[in-house]
């Protein structure tokens, strides 16, 4: 918990001990008191050094404490009683000094951080706001336009910005508490009123006060409806205006505000989620922590379009050789040319002088995959091209290579079945941008072997994604749920919606951006595609089958249409919006598409009506949540954080509400479960909205937490 030892006689050593981050239990924080207390009333003790075991700090309060009953003493209190010793107090920062870490950090008088060492404030990023002095006492460090913006984005900062900042005080590369112990000795007896930081008062300046009026506007803008960045401004302007006792009132009542907020469980929920998504295991009994992934040192990317350069720039940014191929030389000469911009932007955005373009090779033959270990097709969402690929590929790389694939949807065990490596092919589904988005997918087919899973899943983190391992079946877990989320939209535009008030609705909600400008952006093309090679549209329907009425349910042929005008997107200067030009990004409502879901309705007798934004949020939402309690029932995903890890790091959806399953828990299962009925007698030609039977069984059960669903799923079963 903490360990308390002497060193050169007068200096007392206090060592956090609670692996893995040091986290401050109220076990820790009962030893530390005390130990602190022993030590700042020996009288043999002068000086006392406060670190962390096994080259970490202290990561902050335990997260896994939030949410149950208070047990242990405050930090508060330790943290006064430090700051207002008459003996120097040195903190010896190796690993992170994070959230109350951070804090205990500025309650000592000094602090010395190791050159790999990363400090911050990241409560943010758990609903929460410093709440341990953090929010009074940072402010009085570094003035208020740093602290503003390291607490409203909880981002971590080196230990050479915090030298610069002027939140240590030296930065060592060896040995930082044999340093610290130096140190200490050093200022036996030094005045240390200008050390505690609660005695400094932060000039509030006409430049302080519009500091934080610009925050606020910034935060509310770029908080997407997230309280705690907004109450991390009243914080820091409390701490400008106030002494600090008031201060320290101020914080505790803010703090008080957010700490049971729906909003913190959320994003403390999502923290967990996206730690345990890497815990995957296989119905063969192979797991995460007892299968061995292969060593990846050169990979061959196929297919330079948007996906394939992403992907690429991905991996030279990680440091992993690319042999990348194109079939055609202009799309070559595009593709390199694209990558080449992306990372010499990427390398003056970090200052750096030389992208690692070293480590590409661009070539417009297969033959030169011959020794790569893991391949990533990024070809067209096209079957029988993949197919061929993926049988050519077999030929020409060498036994041991991964095939992988970058299918959005399509049948990975199909690909896997051409090969003679049935065991070495898997999904791996990065997210566009591939070089910007978080996540991916690593579709596991039937036949994948765990060695297979491990190897895409530790390449996944190599390149800072977050991996979850998902079955295969159409669309995996995101694009499955994705399509009845945008069928919901079609279908409200229909019943009287406009694109734009749907978009407002969820952006409103939180979302990134609306269903429709993402339509937009990713190109309405690629769904018609898919929409084509499925059967829905084109040669192989029956030209009896009523416009608005596929495979024996309701039907929108509202995106085909504006395909079918030209009407792609962005790229086409019109789609659900009109753009400036061409490849334009700002959109704009289009009066044209008002006209044109005019016609629509009335050619179809459809009569408008107003929609309310409940009825956008519960429709998109609950029919997503729907469709993820049959994803849990079939075994395509583990659990239901994964499918909220999928939504919160590949589709924008608000990580302060948590994910879908998690939205539909905190609404409450039984009023979702009553919302769908009721959706779904009102649209009986709308088979996704009848309640799926696992939310059934789980409202009769009572409504178990999250992580209790899968024990309620009747015939348990993986595709994983
Ligand atoms: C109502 C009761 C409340 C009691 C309050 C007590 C008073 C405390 C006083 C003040 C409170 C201040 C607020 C805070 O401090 S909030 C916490 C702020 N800190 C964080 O947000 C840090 C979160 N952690 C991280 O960012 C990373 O984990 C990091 C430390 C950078 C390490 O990253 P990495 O090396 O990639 O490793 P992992 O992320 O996989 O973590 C390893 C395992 O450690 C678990 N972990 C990490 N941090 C915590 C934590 N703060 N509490 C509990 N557990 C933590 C993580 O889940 C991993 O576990 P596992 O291996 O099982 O998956």
């Amino acid at each position: 918990m903490a360990r308390y030892s002497r060193t050169e006689g007068t200096i007392a050593l206090i060592t956090l001990s609670n692996p893995p981050v040091n986290a401050l239990g109220a076990a820790v924080r009962r030893t530390i008191t005390d130990i602190m207390h022993r030590a700042l009333t020996d009288g043999e003790v002068k000086a006392v050094v406060l670190c962390g075991e096994n080259g970490t700090f202290c990561a902050g309060a335990d997260i896994r404490e939030f949410g149950k009953p208070p047990s242990g003493p405050a930090l508060v209190p330790l943290i006064h009683d430090m700051e207002a010793s008459e003996k120097p107090v040195v903190a010896a920062i190796e690993g992170v000094a994070l959230g109350g870490g951070l804090e205990i950090a500025l309650g000592c008088h000094y602090r010395i951080a190791h050159a790999k060492a990363r400090l911050g404030f990241p409560e943010v990023m758990l609903g929460l706001i410093p709440g341990a002095g953090g929010s009074q006492r940072l402010p009085r460090l570094i003035g208020i336009p740093a602290a503003l913006e390291l607490i409203t984005t909880g981002r971590l900062v080196s230990a050479q910005e915090a030298l610069k900042l002027g939140i240590v005080d030296q930065v060592v590369d060896g040995n930082t508490i044999e340093t610290a112990v130096k140190f200490a000795l050093n200022v036996i007896g030094r005045p240390l009123l200008s050390r505690r930081l609660s005695e400094r008062t932060p000039a509030f300046s006409v430049d302080a006060a519009a500091v934080l009026e610009e925050g606020m506007a910034r935060v509310k803008q770029r908080a997407r409806g997230a309280f705690a960045p907004v109450v991390c401004v009243q914080a820091l302007r409390a701490a400008a205006t106030l002494p600090y006792s008031r201060g320290m009132e101020t914080e505790e009542q803010l703090i008080n505000t957010l700490i049971d907020s729906s909003q913190a469980r959320a994003l403390q929920y999502c923290f967990f989620a996206q730690r345990n998504a890497r815990k995957w295991s296989l119905p063969s009994g192979a797991r995460w922590n007892n299968s061995k992934p292969r060593a990846v040192h050169r990979v061959g990317v196929v297919g330079l379009g948007t996906m394939g350069r992403g992907i690429t720039v991905s991996l030279v940014k990680a440091g992993i050789s690319v042999v990348a191929v194109e079939m055609e030389e202009k799309q070559m000469d595009l593709g390199m040319r694209a990558v080449l911009g992306m990372l010499e932007r990427d390398a003056q955005r970090r200052g750096d002088t030389r992208p690692p373009t070293h480590l590409l090779t661009f070539t417009l033959s297969l033959q030169q995959l011959g020794n790569v270990d893991l391949v990533i097709e990024a070809v067209f969402e096209d079957m029988a091209l993949k197919k061929c690929l993926f049988t050519e590929l077999c030929n020409v790389c060498k036994p041991s290579t991964l095939l992988c694939t970058n299918t959005s949807g399509l049948d990975v065990d199909a690909l896997a079945v051409v090969t003679h490596r049935r065991s070495l092919v898997v999904g791996m589904h990065f997210f566009a941008p591939a070089n910007v988005m978080k996540l991916l997918e690593v579709v596991c087919g039937p036949h994948s072997s765990a060695e297979a899973v491990a190897t895409a899943m530790t390449l996944g983190k190599r390149l800072g994604k977050v991996g979850v391992v998902v079955g295969n079946c159409p669309g995996f877990v995101g694009n499955r749920m994705m399509k009845l989320y945008l069928d919901q939209a079609y279908f409200l535009l229909e019943e009287g919606a406009a694109p734009e008030q749907v978009d407002q609705v969820l952006e409103e909600f939180g979302f990134t951006m609306g269903i429709f400008k993402v339509s937009d952006l990713s190109g309405l093309d690629v769904g018609w595609r898919v929409r084509k090679a499925s059967g829905l549209i084109g040669p192989d329907v029956n030209p009896k089958t009523p416009s608005r009425w596929r495979q024996g349910c309701r039907y929108s042929p509202l995106p085909d249409l504006l395909c079918e005008q030209g009407h792609l997107g962005q790229k086409s200067g019109r789609g659900w919006y009109l753009y400036e030009t061409p490849g334009g990004k700002e959109p704009k409502p289009d009066p044209a598409m008002h006209r044109f879901l005019q016609e629509y309705r009335s050619r179809y007798g459809l009569t408008p009506r107003h929609v309310h934004a409940h009825e956008v949020i519960e429709r998109c939402t609950y029919a997503m949540a729907n469709e993820g309690f049959r994803i849990l029932e079939e075994g395509i995903a583990a659990r239901a954080e994964d499918i909220d890890v999928i939504y919160v790091f590949g589709y924008g959806w608000p990580r302060h509400r948590g994910g879908p399953m998690f939205h539909a828990a905190q609404v409450g299962l039984a009023t979702v479960l009553q919302r769908l009925e009721h959706y779904h007698q009102l649209h009986p030609d709308v088979p996704h909205l009848q309640p799926s039977p696992l939310l059934q069984r789980l409202v009769e059960a009572g409504s178990p937490p999250v992580h209790h669903w899968r024990e309620h799923v009747q015939h348990l079963h993986s595709y994983l």
